[in-house]
């Protein structure tokens, strides 16, 4: 690509080679100019260079763990209730719902709560306040990074991106002041005497009050942690509304799981009309259907397609290949989850391959003999099966892998979980029109469905 020799990586063993065990030579990203400048020269957690970013990671990483996402539960749950509330309305009055909207106002607000305690007022419109302060240069941000900059592969042409790179400067600088204003009142309330409210509190302390690191660092949660969970709440309400029998399945599962005795496990503080399932490990394992449909949204949509880039350190051999140093390496998490090469009828959405997956896990030697079965049919021509055919865990990873893969696994699971299930729970969803909606992606930082209306319809 331009001045940089690039491999894009579509094979599990060589992403298992080079994100986890060449880890170190691989753990750093490209200095491209837009990277820069959305880093303020690479002093954030997602694209600062090695040793800076193993710091930050760990003291970030506290924050995310499965028990502290336990401990967000009361958020998660308030949040999905203003959106089944706000649903409720539209089903209503017989209201076309953007679904867009709504679900990345949740998401936005779970991610501001956690990062540095500020909540967007509920009733606040897209267009006003603190919304429209984050939304818009939020959006500008992603287009920028999300598009092809020519400006950021070939030297010669980045004076032609000039007044493209200013613009995305300006709209960087909006969000900078806005979390700026934030950081300046987190100072001002330290308690030092009790444990650190949020991760910027934690941070402040942590880096003795660095004041760049910490608001890019916060920046980074806006961008990363809430598009990539609110468009793939997008795509699970799209592959479930065009496949109805899939979607009575998995309310028939969720209304087994939860309207058995008498609704105890239903969150009762909440209004009769919206019940609210929790997150928990427990909830979760009562509805492995419903699991199964979030995960294959994930393989057939991962919206993070071509994941982050990373650089070779130095040169390096995998698996017979030379890398030469300096070399661009892409994760194709789409082209591996997509591909028949790897996975049978990889283009229809099926959540039950999963289920018969999980099964075939639990005799995991089967799973093995199937393997070995697959690796000697190697030289048969057509009937040619990879050793990974089929082996879901190795072929779908839409968090990444390795030691610098996603550090909002364990949150966005739990957002995912809690906001579908509950949609599922209280609505039937369709397309507005009837139609069945489209399901051609558009290309950004995230891939997302094109703009559509659902039609939404309150179980009863
Ligand atoms: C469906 C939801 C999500 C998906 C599919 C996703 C996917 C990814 C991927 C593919 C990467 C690149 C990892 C690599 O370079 O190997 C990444 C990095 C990252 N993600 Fe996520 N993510 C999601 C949710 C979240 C959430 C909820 C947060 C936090 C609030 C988050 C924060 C981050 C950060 C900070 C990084 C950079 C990590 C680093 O460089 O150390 N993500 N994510």
């Amino acid at each position: 690509m331009g001045d940089y020799p690039t491999v894009v990586i579509t094979d599990p063993d060589h992403v298992n080679e080079i994100w986890c065990k060449q880890f170190q030579n691989f753990v750093n990203r490209p200095h491209f100019k837009s990277l820069d400048q959305f880093s303020s020269g690479f002093k954030n957690l997602s694209f600062s260079d090695y040793p800076l970013w193993s710091e930050l990671r760990k003291l970030v990483a506290v924050s995310f763990t499965k028990s502290k996402v336990k401990g967000f539960s009361n958020l998660l749950e308030t949040q999905t209730n203003y959106l089944i509330k706000t649903m409720n309305n539209y089903s209503i009055d017989n209201k076309p719902f953007n679904p867009k909207k709504y679900i990345h106002k949740l998401t936005l607000n779970i991610v501001c709560m956690i990062a540095f305690s500020k909540e967007i007022n509920n009733d606040e419109d897209i267009n006003e306040g603190d919304m429209a302060r984050l939304t818009k240069p939020k959006e500008m941000i992603f287009k920028h990074l999300g598009s092809s900059n020519l400006g950021d592969f070939i030297e010669l042409l980045r004076p032609l991106y000039y007044f493209k790179n200013k613009k995305f400067g300006d709209r960087l600088m909006e969000i900078q002041s806005y979390i700026k204003e934030i950081y300046d009142d987190h100072l001002l309330n330290l308690d030092l005497n009790n444990s650190p409210k949020d991760i910027m509190d934690q941070l402040i302390i942590s880096t003795d009050g660095k004041e760049d690191i910490i608001i890019q660092t916060c920046i980074d949660f806006l961008i990363a942690g809430s598009d990539t969970v609110g468009v793939t709440i997008e795509w699970f309400l799209v592959y479930l509304s065009n496949n109805p029998t899939i979607q009575e399945t998995c309310f028939k599962e969720l209304f087994n799981a939860f309207n058995n005795n008498n609704n105890n496990n239903t969150n009762r503080n909440h209004d009769e009309d919206e019940k609210i399932i929790g997150f928990g490990d427990e909830w979760s394992n009562k509805t492995p259907f419903l699991n199964a449909c979030i995960k294959e949204v994930m393989r057939i949509k991962p919206v993070t397609s071509l994941s982050l880039p990373r650089i070779a350190i130095d040169d390096a051999f995998v698996n017979g290949y030379r890398i030469p140093k300096g070399t661009q390496v892409i994760q194709n998490i789409y082209g591996l989850s997509n591909s028949d090469h790897f996975l049978n009828d990889p283009l229809t959405f099926n959540p039950y391959r999963w289920l018969e997956y999980e099964k075939l896990k639990s005799f995991q030697k089967d799973l093995q003999k199937q393997q070995l079965e697959q690796q000697t049919k190697l030289d048969c021509g057509e009937n040619y099966k990879h050793k990974y055919f089929n082996d879901l865990d190795k072929i779908s990873i839409p968090f990444s892998t390795g030691r610098r893969g996603c550090v909002g696994v364990q949150l966005g699971e739990a957002e995912l979980y809690i906001v579908c299930a509950n949609i599922i729970y209280n609505f039937k969803i369709g397309s507005w029109d009837g139609k069945i909606i489209n399901e051609m992606e558009d290309f950004g930082i995230t891939i997302h469905p094109s703009a559509h209306n659902l039609k939404i319809s309150k179980r009863k």
